[in-house]
């Protein structure tokens, strides 16, 4: 296996991502054969040569300040192997508001305050909205979702279907799915507490299987939940592997993509169709079954049946692909994202029980002998205040996806090259000291009534942590949603503590961050159980009431 670092887009899960800061290797089994000299010799040259010709260009321009590179090489080992938000993190106080990096020629540009992310991501959005690019996962596996689309034409009418389908005034009809799901998760989190892992996956997976394509799972072994799972895993480790595992050959060198299939050393291109096999049933099959259900006339309502009912009798080739497309880009978004503030929702709960009991109380007030429901959410400003600190605190995508600027531009007098990779620091974002006092403290009471309107507003998390412009997360009103009422129904009817030993000493919940794209906690030990019998009974009549086939 080849080591070097360089700042080549690499993929996790269902995401395109900048290696924000990694180092990413040249696995040799992708059959391009190269030894580490071999490797580390071609790249220097290309390198060099690359940043040779950017260089003699920029001489006389000034660009934003950042970490002193090696000569050529740039700034390779700056970049760090785990946590990177950290790093950029530490560049943020260095430096300021914007941090620039090079490596091997390519630009790479940290935004680390709302205002420049929102400058450049947002109000200079003609430019700044495209992706890096993908060979393997979209040239050579095929596989189109919308986050590793290219800025254009298909990726702007996908957008716009997903934001008809899930724009906040849609949010209420999918509310009633809402609860169905939440009430499962409930069961389940009685009935085996020592698996929330699991559970939590599933609620993140079937959550979006029952709004996109209507389709209900009833047991773990679900085929489609089973299948992107399984697809999510092939895109994080083989497809598009996160540094340090390694990333393409081709991703580095994309005229690769066009040897003859006799060439030697180009088995990546038989993998790609095996894997692009199995990506296209993961888009496809989902799609499939809500148009066989229309037929048989026993689809649910989603936004797959909705936009085809629209459609029925004209349904041309490109409307059926930006559906399909969209729907798969939903699916396979939310699975990582939710799963990891579901799992920051829970830890939180257990290390700070003192905010989450004040939280309780008012919902006690409000709510009595029943399960919470949407309409109490204007009653509960207290859980507004904890759930936005949830946000802010958890940070789940903390260096967004990385943008690619589209053209040379210039900020601040400053000279940003055309093809930069453009990271929004979320992370810096969320921990900003002016903002936010004590930042890495648990403090939902900095968004209560105390603080006036302009400073809560200023402090609101939601504003950073769904992405910038015409690429933020399309899905965020629904997850938005879905946080609440998996928080009040956790809140009102278990009790989440700290798991303990068989002494009955306390266990501290262990956690780390080992995923490069997501701040996403490692599994920790903790205990549910309902709190009280009545709230038991309560529990599994809603699971029975609204789940009957689930049991
Ligand atoms: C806590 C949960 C979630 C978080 C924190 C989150 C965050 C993000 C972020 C940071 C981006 C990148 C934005 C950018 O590049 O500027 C993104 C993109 C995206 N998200 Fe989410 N997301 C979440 C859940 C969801 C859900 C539930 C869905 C769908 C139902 C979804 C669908 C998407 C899609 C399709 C994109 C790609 C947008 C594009 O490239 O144009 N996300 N999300």
């Amino acid at each position: 296996m080849v080591n070097f670092t360089t700042a080549q887009p690499y993929l996790h899960r269902a995401y395109g991502s900048l290696s924000s800061g990694a180092v990413i290797s040249l696995p040799t089994h992708h059959g391009m054969g190269l030894s580490v000299f071999d490797a580390c010799v071609i790249l220097g040259l290309v390198a060099a040569i690359l940043f040779g010709i950017r260089r003699s260009k920029q001489t006389r321009v000034v660009v934003p300040p950042g970490p002193k590179g090696l000569p050529l090489l740039g700034n390779v080992l700056d970049l760090p192997t785990s946590e990177p938000y950290l790093a950029a993190l530490k560049w943020a106080k260095q430096y300021g508001d914007i941090t620039y990096l090079h490596v091997c020629g390519l630009s790479v540009l940290f935004l680390n305050s709302s205002e420049v992310a929102m400058d450049l991501l947002d109000k200079r959005g003609s430019i700044y909205s495209d992706r890096p690019p993908l060979v393997m996962a979209t040239d050579l596996c095929g596989y189109e979702v919308s986050p590793f689309q290219r800025y254009g034409d298909a990726h702007r009418r996908q957008r716009r279907l997903m934001q008809r389908a899930l724009g906040a005034p849609c949010i209420r009809t999918y509310q009633p799915l809402l609860e169905v799901e939440t009430r499962a998760l409930l069961h389940r989190l009685v009935t085996s507490p020592e698996e929330y892992d699991r559970h939590i996956l599933r609620y993140a997976g079937a959550l979006t299987l029952l709004v996109v394509y209507g389709h209900k799972v009833t047991s773990n072994d679900d085929g489609f939940l089973t299948l992107g799972n399984y697809c999510m895993d092939l895109l994080a480790n083989d497809i598009s592997p996160a540094p340090p595992k390694g990333v393409w050959a081709v991703d580095i060198f994309p005229s690769l993509k066009n040897l003859p299939d006799w060439v030697p050393f180009t088995s990546f291109k038989r993998k790609a169709a095996t894997w692009g096999a199995k990506l296209s049933t993961f888009c496809d099959a989902p799609y499939a079954e809500v148009k066989e259900k229309m037929k048989e006339g026993t689809a649910l309502p989603s936004f797959c049946s909705t936009l085809l009912e629209e459609e029925r009798g004209c349904l041309t080739a490109e409307k059926e692909y930006d559906i399909k497309w969209a729907a798969n880009s939903m699916f396979a978004a939310s699975m990582d994202t939710v799963g990891t503030a579901m799992r920051h929702l829970i830890l939180l709960m257990i290390l700070f029980p003192d905010k989450f009991a004040k939280a309780r109380e008012e919902l006690d007030r409000v709510v009595q002998g029943r399960m919470p429901t949407f309409a109490d959410r204007p009653f509960l400003p207290y859980v507004e205040c904890i759930l936005s600190e949830v946000l802010r605190w958890s940070c789940p995508v903390p260096l967004n996806l990385p943008h690619r600027l589209m053209e040379d531009d210039h900020y601040r007098g400053y000279f940003i090259p055309k093809g930069s990779f453009v990271v929004a620091n979320i992370m810096a974002m969320t921990r900003d000291e002016r903002l936010f006092p004590d930042p890495e403290a648990f403090i939902p009471e900095r968004y209560d009534a105390s603080v006036d309107e302009a400073t809560r507003k200023a402090r609101d998390p939601r504003q950073w942590i769904f992405g910038f412009g015409r690429r933020r997360c399309p899905g965020l009103h629904l997850v938005e949603s879905s946080l609440w009422l998996s928080l009040v129904s956790i809140l009102g009817n278990l009790e989440a503590t700290k798991a303990t030993d068989a002494h009955g000493n306390i266990i501290e919940p262990e956690v780390k961050f080992e995923n490069m794209i997501f701040r996403m906690p490692s599994k920790f030990e903790c205990n549910f159980k309902p709190r009280s019998e009545d709230h038991a009974s309560l529990i599994l009549k809603a699971f029975v009431e609204t789940s009957p086939a689930d049991r």
